[in-house]
């Protein structure tokens, strides 16, 4: 279980976060919405402690393990994979070697450990593109690309920061079917969306995030209906 309790991060003088609180129990998959600049990315960072935003105050616990103080890669092999807004790839790098390069965590009991051809199993097109380099790849094509990275290092907790911005609508039902699949699996997924719709398709529960806090907190059927608060913080 991920527990964030009374996080507030800066960068520098600037504080963004301001006493956030958010769970996410093992084998849910949790929205993170929000307008642009709301604050979503800096929460993701500040949970694998990726520098900066500094967190100032508050506590995230992973598995009861407090993750404030750690390295990113530390974070990472508590089984924490992170899916970077951006698609961070090496242009040089094929498709194969990307997913050979990552470190890898002892898989978990109960889990099936992942592997170069499972990762192709989740996105066929994937395995198609084996040997095109990082610089030769469709925007859609790099983001199964950043999933499946991430996936390589056998985490039980998936943070996803925006994995369908800018994809086509039939390249987007792959990475929400993705996502489904991980979830059947009982990865624990925190999704960070602008596309409401799509993480309706996907969620448990979301939250919304207005100005660095936490402004709702429900299931996706609530938010769903909940027509002043799809108004007010997110302008549909
Ligand atoms: N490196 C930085 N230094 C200073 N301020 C930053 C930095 N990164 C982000 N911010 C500010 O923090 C605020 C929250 O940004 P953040 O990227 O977390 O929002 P977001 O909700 O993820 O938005 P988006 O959907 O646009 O990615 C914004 O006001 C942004 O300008």
């Amino acid at each position: 279980m991920l527990e964030i309790k009374s996080v507030s991060s800066s960068y520098g003088e600037a504080q963004i976060l301001h006493e956030v609180n958010l769970t996410v129990e093992d084998g849910q998959v949790v929205g993170l919405l929000g307008r642009n600049g709301t604050g979503k990315t800096t929460l993701i960072r500040s949970i694998m402690q990726v520098k900066p935003p500094q967190v100032t105050t508050g506590s995230i616990r992973w598995n009861g393990q407090e993750l404030c103080g750690l390295l990113p890669n530390e974070v990472a092999m508590l089984g924490i994979g992170l899916v970077p807004q951006g698609r961070r790839l090496f242009p040089s790098l094929t498709v194969q070697e990307h997913l050979e390069i990552i470190p890898r965590r002892p898989v978990s009991s109960g889990r099936q450990a992942w592997t170069v051809e499972r990762a192709y199993e989740l996105f066929p097109r994937l395995g198609e593109r084996r040997g095109h380099r990082g610089n030769q790849l469709s925007g859609g094509e790099r983001q199964m690309l950043a999933i499946t990275r991430a996936l390589m290092l056998n985490p039980d907790l998936m943070l996803m920061d925006e994995p369908t911005e800018g994809l086509a609508p039939l390249i987007v039902q792959h990475v929400e079917q993705a996502v489904r699949t991980l979830k059947a699996e009982g990865m624990t997924v925190l999704l960070v969306e602008q596309n409401l719709r799509s993480a309706l398709s996907v969620v448990d529960s979301v939250y919304v995030l207005e100005t660095g806090a936490v402004v709702y907190n429900g299931t996706a059927s609530e938010l769903s209906n909940d027509t002043a608060t799809l108004h007010r913080y997110l302008g549909v």
